[in-house]
């Protein structure tokens, strides 16, 4: 399972999932969860750089917890998601907010390679409570987000009940859970550091 990542069909990721963050961009919180999808070609791990991707000049980062699924699901009952959750892993959704903030569809700007480093898996056991998790996130070393998943606005059984509704998930799919505020800029040469809890932390360089 080490290289579950790889068998991943596809990412979902949740937008505006937390009130704070949506507050910093002066965007509205969706009633109902706000879904893209992020391609597993995205995926980079510890070792790997981020590449700022062309035409990019303000590159974000975002802290963000990830579901890993363990079992194929439609129409996944809120009651029942727990039996469908495999593990979990700690992720950026790295997005060029340059091309975000002309209202296009997102594919490019978050799904460009690199736009998805994530941890190993964590277990269920080793996080504890998903919905009481500290996330944070440095760049070079200074604090820039220090959120907690006890503030997502539609937890994880909703999440994986409303998303399964539309999408079969499967096996080694990932729903990326939205990020807490503190969202910033990274430049070339600087460096990422996350932790989650004191369960595990990661770091990327940007090229
Ligand atoms: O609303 C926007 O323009 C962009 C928001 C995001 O980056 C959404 C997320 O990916 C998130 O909230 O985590
Ligand atoms: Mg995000």
């Amino acid at each position: 399972m080490e290289n579950f990542i790889k068998l991943g069909r596809k990412i979902v990721a949740v937008a505006r999932n937390y009130r704070k963050h949506a507050a910093e961009l002066n965007n509205p919180v969706p009633e109902e969860p706000m879904i893209f999808l992020k391609p597993t070609s995205s995926y980079i791990q510890e070792g790997e750089a981020i590449r700022i991707p062309p035409g990019c000049n303000r590159l974000f980062h975002e802290v963000e917890l990830g579901i890993v699924i363990g079992k194929r699901g439609s129409n996944i009952p809120y009651n029942h998601y727990l039996d469908y959750v495999y593990g979990y892993i700690l992720a950026l959704d790295m997005t060029a907010r340059d091309l975000t903030e002309v209202g296009l569809p997102w594919n490019i700007s978050k799904g460009f390679d690199t736009a998805c480093p994530v941890s190993k898996l964590i277990t269920k056991s080793a996080l504890g409570d998903p919905h009481s998790a500290r996330l944070w996130l440095k760049v070079d070393g200074i604090m820039k987000q220090d959120g907690n998943t006890s503030d997502m606005v539609h937890n994880i059984p909703k999440l994986i009940s409303y998303i399964s509704q539309f999408m079969t998930l499967e096996p080694g799919d990932v729903i990326l859970t939205g990020t807490p505020d503190g969202i910033g800029p990274v430049i070339a040469n600087q460096n990422i550091t996350c932790g989650i809890n004191d369960v595990l932390q990661m770091s990327f360089n940007v090229e």
